[in-house]
């Protein structure tokens, strides 16, 4: 996959900080020019809540962070870029005019995407030299987040660059979408707009108010949307019989008419102060700080349930979530633990995230699982147990694990773990992890674990590979010489 090597930014406000926080968390140096007095405040508060969103999005070992640079011009800011990312205020002429100053100054194979909303491509790559690398790349709020971008060429860009493009979207967990034609607001604002036209209808003509609206969204069809977008949805609401069916059901339906699509609500000041008073109503005692914090926690539940969608194997944005995770790990440093030290091997480094903290204000119980679960994998990377080994039908298994809860991790604290061999052969791994306080060093947490090789087709255990073997001995044998640690071969109970 063709990777980007350095990102310019021009434009940091609520799109451009956001592009910005999703290439620095991907380990790509990003330069950012914005006039805005205020731009680095603003930036770095959307940095914050882009960290703390990854910090419950993966646990995937993401690369060391980008180094993000405020720079006082457009010039600076693009040299050395190789995907220049155009976020300043919708308008033609601004944006036209900023996208030739960028085309004078980059390298000329640098890709320029312009996050505008809807204006044509073909509109803003008007004066410039090299018009063939520039395309829309339209994003979503938060773009750290959601995954998509609309990928539109005009007519001087060349095919090739949306290609380019949409690889190298890959590789920082997005989605780049290839619209076929050109046309104003591309896909998603399309329908987008659509909607938002009826909904101010619906408050202008007082059918509802804006939080009845929002919860007829939020309640129904948004949750909907998430996992089967529309035409998938409407096949199955078309019972046995499908699409044909629901078509021939609900088409009629449109001549009625239901809407009021092409008709233009006059947004005076009476229907703006009505939304937003309306609005105020129903959100107003939180920040916007905050507001993003609760939706970027609910896109990151969102996600991780998609993740388990379709029996496990990932459905939509949950798929893609997993296929970046496989990206990361493919391209994380590997462990260079030494295999016949005497001591046990560090595995993991992590962080007590928002969404770990139960009512008790601290890390919750399945928690501990999850962090010993990742330092197995970790351990099992090492002996070559990898993703790779696994989809050939092999794997180890977990038969039994005895966690015991020493103290309390709270939000924010820094923890890492380490596991000692106990003992293995060819079918059994014995392992005993550690979770501590990375600050004060104590011991927050132990498991004491038995894992089983197996062949994962026929759902038993099997010996392991002799290169496996091989590792595993090397561990095994040099922890022989440390002392037992405190606590193992512990059962649960009372003294009596
Ligand atoms: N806000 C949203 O939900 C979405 C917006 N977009 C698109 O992203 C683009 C930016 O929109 P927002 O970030 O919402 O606007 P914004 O108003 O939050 O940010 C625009 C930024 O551009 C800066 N700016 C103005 N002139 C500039 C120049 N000559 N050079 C560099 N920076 C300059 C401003 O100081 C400001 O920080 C627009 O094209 C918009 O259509 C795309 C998807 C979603
Ligand atoms: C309102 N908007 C047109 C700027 C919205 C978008 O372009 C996409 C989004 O994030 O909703």
């Amino acid at each position: 996959m063709t990777k980007i090597n350095k990102a310019a930014c021009i434009g940091g406000g609520v799109i451009g900080g956001a592009w910005a926080a999703r290439f620095v968390l991907a380990g790509i140096d990003v330069a950012i020019f914005d006039p805005h007095p205020e731009a680095e405040r603003i930036i770095g508060e959307v940095m914050a809540n882009a960290e703390r969103a990854y910090g419950m999005l993966t646990m995937a070992p993401l690369p060391p962070k980008g180094k993000l640079t405020f720079v006082k011009s457009i010039e600076e800011a693009v040299q050395g870029a190789d995907w220049i990312q155009e976020s300043v205020p919708e308008r033609v002429d601004l944006k036209r005019d900023v996208i030739t100053q960028i085309d004078a100054a980059a390298d000329p194979k640098a890709l320029i995407g312009s996050s505008t909303s809807g204006i044509m491509p073909t509109d803003l790559q008007r004066d410039m030299k090299h018009p063939e690398r520039m395309f829309v790349a339209h994003p979503y709020n938060p773009v750290y987040l959601l995954p998509l971008a609309e990928l539109v060429g005009g007519e001087k860009t060349a095919k090739a660059t949306l290609e380019d493009a949409r690889d190298k979207l890959a590789t920082i967990g997005m989605k780049g979408v290839i619209i076929k034609k050109e046309i104003e607001a591309f896909v998603g604002d399309r329908l987008l707009e659509a909607v938002w036209r009826e909904g101010l209808w619906l408050i202008k003509d007082d059918i509802c108010d804006t939080e009845t609206l929002d919860d007829v969204i939020r309640y129904s069809f948004g949750i909907r949307w998430a996992q089967m977008g529309m035409f998938e949805t409407y096949r199955i609401a078309g019972g046995e019989a499908g699409m044909r069916h629901f078509l021939a059901q609900f088409g009629p339906c449109l001549s009625w008419p239901w809407t009021k699509l092409m008709d233009v609500v006059d947004l005076d000041d009476e229907l703006v102060n009505k939304i937003a008073d309306q609005s105020d109503a129903q959100s107003g005692a939180r920040g916007i700080r905050e507001l993003e914090r609760i939706r970027d926690q609910n896109l990151v539940g969102i996600m991780h349930a998609l993740k388990a969608g379709d029996d496990g194997r990932g459905w939509g944005a949950g798929k893609l979530l997993s296929e970046f995770e496989d990206h990361l790990w493919a391209n994380a440093k590997k462990p260079q633990a030494d295999l016949g030290e005497a001591r046990p091997l560090k595995i993991l480094d992590t962080k007590v995230s928002a969404a770990w903290v139960d009512y008790n204000g601290h890390m919750t119980e399945h928690r501990y699982l999850q962090v010993f679960g990742d330092t197995s994998d970790g351990v099992l990377r090492l002996i070559g147990v990898d993703l790779e080994y696994v989809r050939d039908g092999h794997s180890y298994y977990t038969v039994e694990t005895h966690i015991r809860n020493l103290g309390e991790a709270r939000l924010g604290d820094a923890l890492y773990s380490t596991c000692q061999i106990l003992s293995s052969d060819e079918k059994r791994l014995h392992i005993f992890s550690t979770i501590y306080n990375a600050e004060t060093r104590q011991a927050v947490a132990t498991a004491e674990q038995m894992m089983l090789h197996v062949d994962s087709k026929a759902g038993k255990a099997v010996p392991a590979p002799a290169h496996v073997l091989d590792r595993l001995k090397a561990i095994t044998e040099a922890h022989a010489k440390l002392p037992a640690p405190e606590g193992v071969g512990r059962h649960v109970g009372q003294k009596r």
